[in-house]
């Protein structure tokens, strides 16, 4: 029966939407809508959590919400299910060979060095250092407001800056300034509106890059010697960083001694340590090394400002939810004072439930990776939880695909099914995480069965990191100021960005990544 089917281009039985162009498919549509996730929840309500879109070129594309295929996707047949190499290379022109696009073995190997400094064990000692940013942020927030009742502010320029400053210091021991120097950090600057401004898709730059798929890879790393955008964006990119690591690698190699570097856990001396490894098993390049320090920077800075960004947005526009959320804290607070410690444990962030709950729902509602393509390396079957009918009225319960075949699997779309978050699944409420049955189904993703870390053996690094970091940095915004959506009554945007998404400002796209709110201080 399988091979029959196999035979018979099955992927071609899954029901979906007609293609808006042959050149285009829907893949450009996706990159371009107006509130990323419109085309997906459309999709899902149409044909259930499976369907079939068309790529560039008229490529017959598997876009999935199952969690069941999620699960096979990324745990059991994970090196099965590759990085798509188009999107892959670009990645690599920016950040060279690192753990994110590293493949098969040679990400092991990646992954195996790096795991040690993300223990939680390990995370757990950055949290002075989460809360000294979070202190200094909000103190320049109260200088800034000077006496004033109010003021509107773009928080996630703040944000930017107080995690590219965490990021700096917790994983090189290195200070970026981005607070002190504000918008005339360097560093921030290169990275300013990064992800909106290389993602820009003409028609034609799409169709170029689907092109890639069927290059062979030494060609394409030749592109990034291409004089035009985005590639010159991408090369001074890497150029300005490649600066920033010499210097960071220079002043701790100078400072580490090798008594510490053999027991430490922190990144540098880990770097550093499996630099001079013996054994191919454990070494990383100078390259790879260099790859590592910019993909952290990269990854770990405006992912988390971001979520925070959506956070703080969902908190303006729930005042209710606001204030129940610092009344959890200042109770606390209270409790912290009475024992005669300065500052939250570990334990006191942990308890704050409505704080947490806020996270999880976040994460769940504004997933800015909204989906993650990943190609078939051999033919197999995927399973479903949620069996679909076909384009001749027959239930499917699984999916064979062939190998080359093209999955976008939608993490934006898992996350809005009604079976599994609920019949308010559309709507932010954080007070679903009380009930017990949220998310408890089929399990995929590494925090609160979400998927937006994605999942198993490529899911983020940084997961438990980026958690404790947005507990401390929420903890400290909510104690100190009431944040209130603009005067101005701007319409967000949850606009595209490669396969995420950024918060623009509708009609003012020119400002790029942009979320205006109000803040006031909280009367003690
Ligand atoms: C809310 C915040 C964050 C989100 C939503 C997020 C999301 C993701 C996702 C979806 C991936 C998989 C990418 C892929 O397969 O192409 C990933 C990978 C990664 N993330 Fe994060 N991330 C966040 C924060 C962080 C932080 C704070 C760090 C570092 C401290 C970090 C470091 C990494 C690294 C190194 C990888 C590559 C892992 C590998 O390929 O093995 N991320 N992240």
């Amino acid at each position: 029966g399988l091979i029959h089917l196999i035979r018979t281009k099955p992927i071609q039985r899954v029901r979906g939407p007609p293609s808006p162009s042959f050149l285009l498919g829907h893949e450009h549509a996706l990159s371009t809508q107006n509130e990323v996730g419109d085309l997906e929840f459309e999709w899902l309500r149409t044909y259930g959590p499976t369907w079939r879109i068309r790529g560039e070129f008229g490529i017959h594309v598997l876009m999935t919400a199952d969690p069941k295929a999620l699960q096979h996707i990324y745990h059991k047949s994970a090196y099965n299910y590759t990085k798509r190499t188009s999107a892959n290379i670009m990645a690599e022109i920016m950040t060279g060979p690192g753990i994110a696009v590293s493949l098969g073995r040679d990400h092991q190997r990646h992954r195996k060095i790096m795991n040690p400094a993300f223990s939680a064990a390990h995370l757990r000692t950055f949290l002075p250092l989460f809360q000294r940013i979070g202190t200094k942020m909000v103190e320049q927030w109260k200088t800034d407001l000077s006496g004033a009742e109010r003021m509107s502010m773009v928080v996630n320029k703040w944000l930017s800056r107080a995690t590219m400053d965490i990021i700096g210091e917790a994983a090189f021991d290195y200070q970026y300034g981005a607070l002190d120097k504000g918008a005339g950090s360097p560093i921030i600057k290169a990275y300013d509106n990064l992800f909106s401004d290389i993602n820009k898709p003409s028609a034609m730059v799409a169709l170029f890059r689907a092109t890639w798929d069927y290059i062979p890879i030494p060609i394409l790393r030749l592109f990034r010697f291409v004089p035009a955008e985005p590639f010159t964006r991408l090369r001074n990119l890497r150029g300005l960083f490649t600066e920033y690591g010499k210097q960071i690698l220079r002043e701790q190699r100078a400072e580490i001694d090798v008594e510490k570097v053999s027991k430490s856990k922190d990144v540098m001396s880990i770097l550093i340590k499996a630099n001079s490894s013996a054994d191919p098993q454990t070494r990383l390049s100078d390259a790879e090394i260099m790859a590592e320090m910019f993909t952290l920077t990269l990854a770990g800075h405006e992912t988390t400002a971001s979520t925070l960004t959506f956070l703080t947005y969902e908190l303006a526009k729930h005042p209710e939810y606001q204030a129940r959320l610092r009344k959890e804290i200042q109770d606390r607070r209270a409790l912290v004072m009475s024992r005669g410690d300065a500052s939250f444990s570990m334990e006191d962030l942990d308890s704050l439930t409505l704080t947490m709950n806020a996270i999880k729902e976040t994460l769940r509602f504004h997933p800015i990776v909204s989906y993650l393509p990943r190609v078939a390396t051999k033919d197999d079957v995927i399973p479903l939880a949620y069996p679909i009918v076909s384009t001749t009225g027959e239930t499917i319960t699984e999916i064979p695909v062939h190998a080359g075949q093209v999955i976008f699997p939608s993490f934006m779309a898992y996350q809005r099914i009604k079976d599994i978050w609920g019949e308010d699944a559309d709507v932010w409420n954080p007070d679903r995480w009380l009930r017990p049955e949220t998310g408890k189904q089929t399990k995929v993703g590494v925090f609160a069965n979400l998927m937006t870390f994605s999942a198993g053996v490529q899911a983020c690094i940084g997961w438990k990191f980026s958690i404790i970091e947005m507990q401390a940095l929420l903890a400290e915004i909510i104690e100190n100021f009431e944040l209130s959506l603009s005067s101005e009554k701007h319409t967000i945007r949850r606009a595209p960005a490669g396969f995420g998404m950024v918060p623009m400002i509708e009609g003012r796209e020119d400002l790029g990544t942009a979320l205006p709110l109000q803040v006031s201080l909280v009367q003690q």
